[in-house]
């Protein structure tokens, strides 16, 4: 339980899994202990559908630059695509159909009426206006119009994008349908048909699911130290939420780097990325360290809450912590997988940890078509419910199945998936 900086210089850079090699590997892991039609498996290999659209922009400048935007729909035999829009030079195809399949899974697991979709664009949002980002997203909304609508296909928030993202996203549609559409995307601000607590609901899941790990576990949440990679929309409410509970978090960063301080970070001081992005490297803190020195940090708990892959075969027997708590999409290879098991590191699975933000869309969803709007409290509430039931069903299989916890809840959700095929009468 010692937290200490390592002196080593870890290679930051990921190694290359595609998140679609990774997603379908753990498909192959969980199919394997469940009797289900090998030709249901086999197609839930492939998405249902991948859009790739053109985005044109006009630049600030009067020039014209076009940008590749993708939604891959993966599967919707529970109900309707749902899943982020990314902005990210980094997104690519493979990498949108394995984050719809994800959402499959996750939306099974937390057994909300939802299939997996995900999409995004290939552009850095830090290199445009905020008029160039509005015209980018509005015209990705007309570029998908096709393609989505409240009972088809929602997107919501993901990396890069925002709940004014979504607003203006959820306006350029509703413009063309001649009504206001909230229900068509979801994370948009409260004044618009937001739910209360969807900005903050992803990184309140990943601290509720820590924090039953850790009494599963058997510590005292006072004796914990915890490391977050991001300071975003996942990292800094987990950070935070986790702070709150009396966890020590030592560790927080950002695309620059990680702040430590062995004594406890006040996580309330120091800025989100949505307060001022790329702030929290100039926070005053004891130690910076980089980003993979923060993976590998003597802590009890480690949240990569950032991105994908930065938990490779290259620093796997580097990692200290006991337990890793996914707050990021695919922050572990498989190959960094099979060394924590074999270590006897616990890693909490992203499709569980981070289903919060997932969860509470659901619920913005359903306050969107009943035109109600539901307390903060409730919302609270609810998740904390919502969140407690699918730990239970994952513990339940860890425990029959002796199976690690990303296993298990692969099971749990694909035993829902699958079972959905066999009544609807899709396959074979
Ligand atoms: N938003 C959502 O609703 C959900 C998001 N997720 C997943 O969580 C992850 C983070 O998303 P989200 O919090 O929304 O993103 P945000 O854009 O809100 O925040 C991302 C954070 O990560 C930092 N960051 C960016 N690149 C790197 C890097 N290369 N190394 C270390 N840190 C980096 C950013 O730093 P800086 O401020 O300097 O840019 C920022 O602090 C993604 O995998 C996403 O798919 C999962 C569930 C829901
Ligand atoms: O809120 C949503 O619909 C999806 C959020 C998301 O993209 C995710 O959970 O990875």
């Amino acid at each position: 339980m010692a937290s200490a900086a390592p002196t080593s210089e870890p290679d930051d850079e990921p190694t290359e899994e595609t998140a679609l090699e990774t997603a379908r590997r753990q498909l192959e892991r969980a199919a394997a202990h469940l009797d289900v039609d090998p030709g249901i498996i086999e197609r839930l290999h492939h998405p249902n559908q991948v859009h790739r659209v053109s985005v044109p922009l006009e630049r600030d400048d009067g020039s014209t630059a076009v940008y590749t935007g993708y939604r891959a729909q993966h599967d919707s035999v529970r109900g309707p695509y749902k899943g982020g829009l990314r902005f990210h030079p980094d997104v690519t195809e493979d990498e949108c159909i394995g984050l719809s399949m994800w959402m499959t899974w996750k939306c099974a697991l937390m057994d909300i009426p939802f299939g997996g979709g995900k999409g995004g664009i290939v552009v850095n949002p830090k290199d445009l206006s905020i008029d160039e980002k509005e015209r980018l997203t509005r015209r990705f909304a007309e570029e998908l119009r096709p393609f989505i609508g409240p009972t088809k296909d929602i997107p919501a928030p993901d990396m890069g994008t925002d709940s004014q993202a979504m607003a203006w996203f959820m306006d350029a549609y509703s413009m063309q349908e001649g009504e206001t559409q909230a229900g068509v995307v979801t994370g948009k601000p409260p004044v618009v048909g937001g739910s209360k607590g969807r900005d903050t609901a992803p990184g309140r899941s990943v601290a509720i699911i820590a924090r039953e790990a850790i009494e599963h576990l058997g510590w005292d949440l006072e004796d914990t130290t915890v490391a977050v990679q991001g300071f975003g929309s996942v990292g800094a409410p987990a950070a935070r939420l986790l702070d709150d509970y009396g966890a020590t978090v030592v560790a927080v960063s950002d695309v620059n780097g990680a702040i430590y301080d062995p004594d406890g970070l006040d996580t309330h001081d120091v800025p989100t990325h949505e307060e001022e992005p790329e702030a929290v490297m100039k926070y005053d803190a004891p130690q910076k360290l980089s980003n993979g020195e923060l993976l590998e940090l003597d802590v009890d708990v480690l949240i990569p809450a950032a991105i994908g892959n930065v938990l490779t075969e290259e620093n796997a027997d580097d990692v200290k912590a006991d337990l890793i708590v996914e707050g990021a999409n695919g922050p572990t290879t498989s190959a960094a997988d099979a060394t924590f098991e074999e270590r006897g590191i616990d890693v909490v699975p992203d499709i569980l940890a981070n289903a919060g933000g997932v969860t509470v869309s659901y619920f913005e969803w359903l306050q969107d078509l009943n035109h109600r709007s539901w307390s903060l409290e409730r919302v609270h509430d609810e998740l904390e419910s919502e969140m407690l039931d699918a730990w239970t069903a994952v513990c339940e299989e860890v425990e029959s199945r002796d199976v690690t916890w990303r296993d298990a809840a692969y099971i749990v959700a694909l035993e829902r998936v699958a079972a959905a095929h066999e009544h609807r009468g899709l396959w074979p």
